[in-house]
Protein backbone atom coordinates (compact mmCIF):
# COMPACT_ATOMS: atom_id res chain seq x y z
CA UNK A 1 0.00 0.00 0.00
CA UNK A 2 1.35 3.52 -0.89
CA UNK A 3 2.40 5.30 2.14
CA UNK A 4 0.62 8.39 1.16
CA UNK A 5 -2.44 6.85 2.42
CA UNK A 6 -1.71 6.83 6.04
CA UNK A 7 -3.00 9.56 7.86
CA UNK A 8 -0.52 8.71 10.18
CA UNK A 9 2.37 9.55 8.03
CA UNK A 10 1.68 13.58 7.38
CA UNK A 11 4.20 15.47 7.79
CA UNK A 12 6.68 12.39 7.44
CA UNK A 13 6.66 11.22 10.82
CA UNK A 14 6.09 7.78 12.00
CA UNK A 15 3.58 7.85 15.53
CA UNK A 16 5.10 5.68 18.28
CA UNK A 17 2.92 4.50 20.71
CA UNK A 18 5.14 4.99 23.28
CA UNK A 19 5.28 8.50 22.99
CA UNK A 20 1.43 9.09 23.20
CA UNK A 21 -0.17 10.15 26.12
CA UNK A 22 -2.59 7.56 27.29
CA UNK A 23 -6.40 8.03 26.89
CA UNK A 24 -7.87 4.44 27.53
CA UNK A 25 -6.39 1.51 29.11
CA UNK A 26 -7.79 -1.22 29.12
CA UNK A 27 -6.19 -4.66 30.79
CA UNK A 28 -6.74 -7.94 31.09
CA UNK A 29 -10.21 -7.64 30.04
CA UNK A 30 -12.41 -10.77 29.27
CA UNK A 31 -16.14 -11.46 28.45
CA UNK A 32 -18.61 -13.53 28.29
CA UNK A 33 -21.70 -13.91 26.66
CA UNK A 34 -23.56 -16.48 28.83
CA UNK A 35 -21.03 -19.67 28.22
CA UNK A 36 -18.91 -17.92 25.30
CA UNK A 37 -16.27 -16.50 25.93
CA UNK A 38 -15.81 -13.19 23.38
CA UNK A 39 -12.56 -11.25 24.72
CA UNK A 40 -10.00 -13.66 26.07
CA UNK A 41 -7.65 -10.87 27.94
CA UNK A 42 -7.26 -8.12 26.01
CA UNK A 43 -4.84 -5.72 26.45
CA UNK A 44 -4.92 -2.11 25.14
CA UNK A 45 -3.62 1.75 25.59
CA UNK A 46 -5.39 3.86 23.40
CA UNK A 47 -3.74 7.08 22.71
CA UNK A 48 -5.12 10.69 22.76
CA UNK A 49 -6.78 12.89 20.10
CA UNK A 50 -5.75 9.68 17.52
CA UNK A 51 -7.96 7.16 15.47
CA UNK A 52 -7.23 3.77 16.61
CA UNK A 53 -8.95 1.24 13.98
CA UNK A 54 -9.85 -2.49 14.76
CA UNK A 55 -9.80 -4.93 12.68
CA UNK A 56 -10.55 -8.44 12.21
CA UNK A 57 -13.00 -10.77 10.52
CA UNK A 58 -16.58 -11.36 11.68
CA UNK A 59 -17.27 -12.29 14.98
CA UNK A 60 -13.46 -11.52 16.21
CA UNK A 61 -14.67 -9.15 18.94
CA UNK A 62 -14.24 -5.84 17.49
CA UNK A 63 -17.68 -4.73 18.07
CA UNK A 64 -17.94 -5.94 21.41
CA UNK A 65 -14.87 -4.33 22.55
CA UNK A 66 -15.93 -1.32 21.26
CA UNK A 67 -19.04 -1.70 23.20
CA UNK A 68 -17.11 -2.40 26.43
CA UNK A 69 -15.70 1.68 26.55
CA UNK A 70 -19.10 3.31 27.56
CA UNK A 71 -21.08 -0.09 28.74
CA UNK A 72 -22.99 -0.46 26.26
CA UNK A 73 -22.75 -4.05 27.14
CA UNK A 74 -24.17 -3.65 30.05
CA UNK A 75 -27.39 -3.50 28.23
CA UNK A 76 -27.15 -7.47 27.54
CA UNK A 77 -28.22 -9.38 30.28
CA UNK A 78 -25.94 -12.56 29.80
CA UNK A 79 -22.90 -10.51 29.43
CA UNK A 80 -19.99 -10.69 32.30
CA UNK A 81 -16.53 -8.78 32.30
CA UNK A 82 -13.83 -9.28 33.95
CA UNK A 83 -10.72 -7.03 34.00
CA UNK A 84 -10.36 -3.04 33.89
CA UNK A 85 -10.99 -0.35 31.53
CA UNK A 86 -9.65 3.30 32.70
CA UNK A 87 -10.77 6.47 30.94
CA UNK A 88 -8.18 9.58 31.68
CA UNK A 89 -7.38 7.14 35.18
CA UNK A 90 -10.71 6.40 36.08
CA UNK A 91 -12.14 2.82 36.56
CA UNK A 92 -15.61 2.89 34.57
CA UNK A 93 -16.53 -0.36 35.87
CA UNK A 94 -16.59 0.84 39.02
CA UNK A 95 -19.41 1.04 41.56
CA UNK A 96 -19.74 4.97 41.64
CA UNK A 97 -19.36 5.62 38.13
CA UNK A 98 -22.48 7.41 36.59
CA UNK A 99 -22.89 5.21 33.40
CA UNK A 100 -25.31 8.55 31.79
CA UNK A 101 -22.55 10.59 32.04
CA UNK A 102 -20.00 8.27 30.96
CA UNK A 103 -21.70 7.47 28.09
CA UNK A 104 -22.14 11.31 27.63
CA UNK A 105 -18.05 11.46 27.64
CA UNK A 106 -17.70 8.30 25.73
CA UNK A 107 -20.03 8.57 22.56
CA UNK A 108 -20.95 6.40 19.83
CA UNK A 109 -22.15 6.49 16.13
CA UNK A 110 -23.50 2.75 14.54
CA UNK A 111 -23.02 1.54 11.10
CA UNK A 112 -26.66 2.40 10.32
CA UNK A 113 -27.79 6.56 10.78
CA UNK A 114 -30.08 6.71 13.63
CA UNK A 115 -31.57 10.01 14.22
CA UNK A 116 -34.89 10.27 16.18
CA UNK A 117 -37.86 11.55 14.20
CA UNK A 118 -37.69 15.40 15.04
CA UNK A 119 -36.22 18.29 12.81
CA UNK A 120 -32.50 18.47 12.27
CA UNK A 121 -32.07 21.42 14.87
CA UNK A 122 -33.78 19.18 17.64
CA UNK A 123 -31.30 16.33 16.82
CA UNK A 124 -28.38 18.51 17.51
CA UNK A 125 -30.30 20.06 20.60
CA UNK A 126 -31.26 17.10 22.05
CA UNK A 127 -28.51 16.22 24.37
CA UNK A 128 -28.12 19.79 25.60
CA UNK A 129 -32.57 19.98 26.48
CA UNK A 130 -31.63 16.19 28.24
CA UNK A 131 -29.02 18.35 30.22
CA UNK A 132 -31.97 21.19 30.93
CA UNK A 133 -30.40 24.13 28.30
CA UNK A 134 -33.38 26.72 27.61
CA UNK A 135 -31.73 29.53 26.47
CA UNK A 136 -32.12 30.15 22.92
CA UNK A 137 -29.06 31.55 22.23
CA UNK A 138 -27.00 29.11 23.71
CA UNK A 139 -28.87 25.84 21.71
CA UNK A 140 -28.70 27.96 18.72
CA UNK A 141 -24.79 28.67 18.70
CA UNK A 142 -24.14 24.80 20.01
CA UNK A 143 -26.54 23.64 16.66
CA UNK A 144 -24.52 25.91 14.24
CA UNK A 145 -21.48 24.75 16.10
CA UNK A 146 -22.04 21.08 16.04
CA UNK A 147 -23.21 20.81 12.70
CA UNK A 148 -19.86 23.04 11.21
CA UNK A 149 -18.18 20.36 12.84
CA UNK A 150 -19.54 17.57 11.71
CA UNK A 151 -19.19 19.36 8.12
CA UNK A 152 -22.90 19.85 7.32
CA UNK A 153 -23.73 23.06 8.22
CA UNK A 154 -23.73 24.83 4.38
CA UNK A 155 -25.94 21.95 3.19
CA UNK A 156 -28.37 22.29 6.21
CA UNK A 157 -28.51 25.65 7.37
CA UNK A 158 -31.82 26.32 5.37
CA UNK A 159 -33.48 24.00 6.84
CA UNK A 160 -32.60 23.32 10.10
CA UNK A 161 -36.71 23.24 11.31
CA UNK A 162 -37.17 19.98 9.04
CA UNK A 163 -37.25 16.52 9.76
CA UNK A 164 -33.95 14.58 9.81
CA UNK A 165 -35.56 12.10 7.83
CA UNK A 166 -35.59 13.92 4.54
CA UNK A 167 -31.40 14.05 4.79
CA UNK A 168 -29.48 11.41 2.65
CA UNK A 169 -27.68 8.45 4.62
CA UNK A 170 -24.33 10.67 4.57
CA UNK A 171 -26.30 13.50 5.74
CA UNK A 172 -28.17 11.69 8.42
CA UNK A 173 -24.69 10.13 9.54
CA UNK A 174 -22.77 13.39 9.97
CA UNK A 175 -26.06 14.72 11.89
CA UNK A 176 -25.54 11.69 14.30
CA UNK A 177 -22.14 12.95 14.52
CA UNK A 178 -23.24 16.62 15.04
CA UNK A 179 -25.59 15.19 18.09
CA UNK A 180 -22.78 13.15 19.48
CA UNK A 181 -20.65 16.48 19.62
CA UNK A 182 -23.00 18.88 20.40
CA UNK A 183 -22.64 17.29 24.26
CA UNK A 184 -18.90 17.74 24.20
CA UNK A 185 -17.32 13.93 24.46
CA UNK A 186 -13.83 13.39 25.30
CA UNK A 187 -14.09 9.91 23.12
CA UNK A 188 -16.14 8.98 19.56
CA UNK A 189 -16.85 4.98 19.39
CA UNK A 190 -17.47 4.20 15.51
CA UNK A 191 -19.25 1.17 14.99
CA UNK A 192 -18.42 0.57 10.87
CA UNK A 193 -19.64 4.02 10.02
CA UNK A 194 -19.55 4.26 6.83
CA UNK A 195 -20.63 1.11 5.41
CA UNK A 196 -23.86 1.43 4.97
CA UNK A 197 -22.80 4.83 2.54
CA UNK A 198 -22.18 5.17 -1.00
CA UNK A 199 -18.50 6.23 -1.87
CA UNK A 200 -18.98 9.80 -1.27
CA UNK A 201 -20.38 9.46 1.53
CA UNK A 202 -17.87 7.47 2.86
CA UNK A 203 -14.92 9.87 2.16
CA UNK A 204 -17.21 12.96 3.30
CA UNK A 205 -16.90 10.42 6.87
CA UNK A 206 -13.08 9.96 6.30
CA UNK A 207 -12.57 13.55 5.93
CA UNK A 208 -14.65 14.20 9.26
CA UNK A 209 -12.87 11.42 11.17
CA UNK A 210 -9.37 13.48 10.27
CA UNK A 211 -10.54 16.59 11.39
CA UNK A 212 -12.01 15.49 14.67
CA UNK A 213 -9.58 14.02 15.74
CA UNK A 214 -7.76 17.17 16.93
CA UNK A 215 -10.38 17.47 19.44
CA UNK A 216 -11.60 13.94 20.02
CA UNK A 217 -9.97 10.68 20.85
CA UNK A 218 -11.81 7.93 18.18
CA UNK A 219 -11.97 4.24 18.13
CA UNK A 220 -13.39 2.92 15.18
CA UNK A 221 -14.51 -0.83 13.72
CA UNK A 222 -13.94 -1.34 10.20
CA UNK A 223 -14.10 -4.39 7.80
CA UNK A 224 -12.43 -1.66 5.27
CA UNK A 225 -8.37 -2.47 4.68
CA UNK A 226 -7.84 1.08 2.78
CA UNK A 227 -10.36 2.75 5.95
CA UNK A 228 -8.44 1.65 7.92
CA UNK A 229 -5.02 2.54 6.67
CA UNK A 230 -6.77 5.50 5.50
CA UNK A 231 -8.17 7.14 8.33
CA UNK A 232 -6.84 5.44 11.59
CA UNK A 233 -3.30 6.32 13.28
CA UNK A 234 -2.91 3.01 15.58
CA UNK A 235 -4.31 -0.18 14.03
CA UNK A 236 -5.26 -3.43 16.56
CA UNK A 237 -5.86 -6.47 14.69
CA UNK A 238 -8.19 -9.17 16.73
CA UNK A 239 -8.84 -12.36 16.19
CA UNK A 240 -11.41 -14.62 18.33
CA UNK A 241 -11.42 -12.71 20.71
CA UNK A 242 -7.40 -11.90 20.90
CA UNK A 243 -5.35 -9.09 20.32
CA UNK A 244 -2.85 -10.69 17.88
CA UNK A 245 -1.07 -6.84 16.79
CA UNK A 246 -1.41 -3.59 17.68
CA UNK A 247 1.41 -0.74 16.77
CA UNK A 248 0.94 2.23 14.26
CA UNK A 249 -0.90 1.65 11.13
CA UNK A 250 1.94 2.32 8.64
CA UNK A 251 3.94 -0.47 10.63
CA UNK A 252 1.29 -2.56 10.84
CA UNK A 253 0.03 -2.55 6.84
CA UNK A 254 3.48 -2.39 5.54
CA UNK A 255 5.22 -4.34 8.03
CA UNK A 256 3.41 -6.40 9.76
CA UNK A 257 4.97 -8.50 13.09
CA UNK A 258 2.86 -11.83 12.73
CA UNK A 259 2.12 -13.66 10.16
CA UNK A 260 -1.82 -14.07 10.95
CA UNK A 261 -1.59 -10.01 10.60
CA UNK A 262 -0.25 -9.99 6.84
CA UNK A 263 -2.73 -13.04 5.87
CA UNK A 264 -5.74 -10.88 7.16
CA UNK A 265 -4.31 -7.61 5.79
CA UNK A 266 -2.88 -8.98 2.52
CA UNK A 267 -6.79 -10.69 2.14
CA UNK A 268 -5.28 -14.12 1.97
CA UNK A 269 -7.11 -15.17 5.27
CA UNK A 270 -10.55 -17.72 4.20
N1 LIG B 1 -25.59 -9.80 22.17
C1 LIG B 1 -24.87 -10.91 21.99
N2 LIG B 1 -25.24 -12.08 22.56
C2 LIG B 1 -24.53 -13.20 22.39
N3 LIG B 1 -23.40 -13.28 21.66
C3 LIG B 1 -22.97 -12.15 21.06
C4 LIG B 1 -23.67 -10.92 21.19
N4 LIG B 1 -23.01 -9.97 20.48
C5 LIG B 1 -21.95 -10.60 19.93
N5 LIG B 1 -21.92 -11.91 20.27
C6 LIG B 1 -20.90 -12.89 19.88
O1 LIG B 1 -19.64 -12.43 20.32
C7 LIG B 1 -18.64 -12.66 19.33
C8 LIG B 1 -18.00 -11.36 18.91
O2 LIG B 1 -18.99 -10.56 18.24
P1 LIG B 1 -18.75 -9.08 17.75
O3 LIG B 1 -20.02 -8.56 17.20
O4 LIG B 1 -18.09 -8.32 18.83
O5 LIG B 1 -17.69 -9.33 16.59
P2 LIG B 1 -17.22 -8.35 15.44
O6 LIG B 1 -15.77 -8.61 15.27
O7 LIG B 1 -17.64 -6.96 15.73
O8 LIG B 1 -18.03 -8.93 14.20
P3 LIG B 1 -18.59 -8.20 12.89
O9 LIG B 1 -17.35 -7.73 12.16
O10 LIG B 1 -19.29 -9.29 12.15
O11 LIG B 1 -19.46 -7.08 13.32
C9 LIG B 1 -19.33 -13.40 18.19
O12 LIG B 1 -19.15 -14.78 18.37
C10 LIG B 1 -20.79 -13.02 18.37
O13 LIG B 1 -21.63 -14.03 17.89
Amino acid sequence: MDPKYFASQEGGRRLKLSDEESCINIRDLKLWYGEDQALKGIDLMIPSRRVTAFIGPSGCGKSTLLRCMNRMNDLIDTCRIEGKIEIDGEDIYAPKVDVPELRRRVGMVFQKPNPFPKSIYENVAYGLRLQGVRDRRKLDAVVERSLKRAALWDEVKDRLHENAFGLSGGQQQRLVIARAVAIEPEVLLLDEPASALDPISTAKIEELIYELKNDYTIVIVTHNMQQAARVSDYTAYLYMGELIEYNDTVSVFTNPRKKATEDYITGRYG
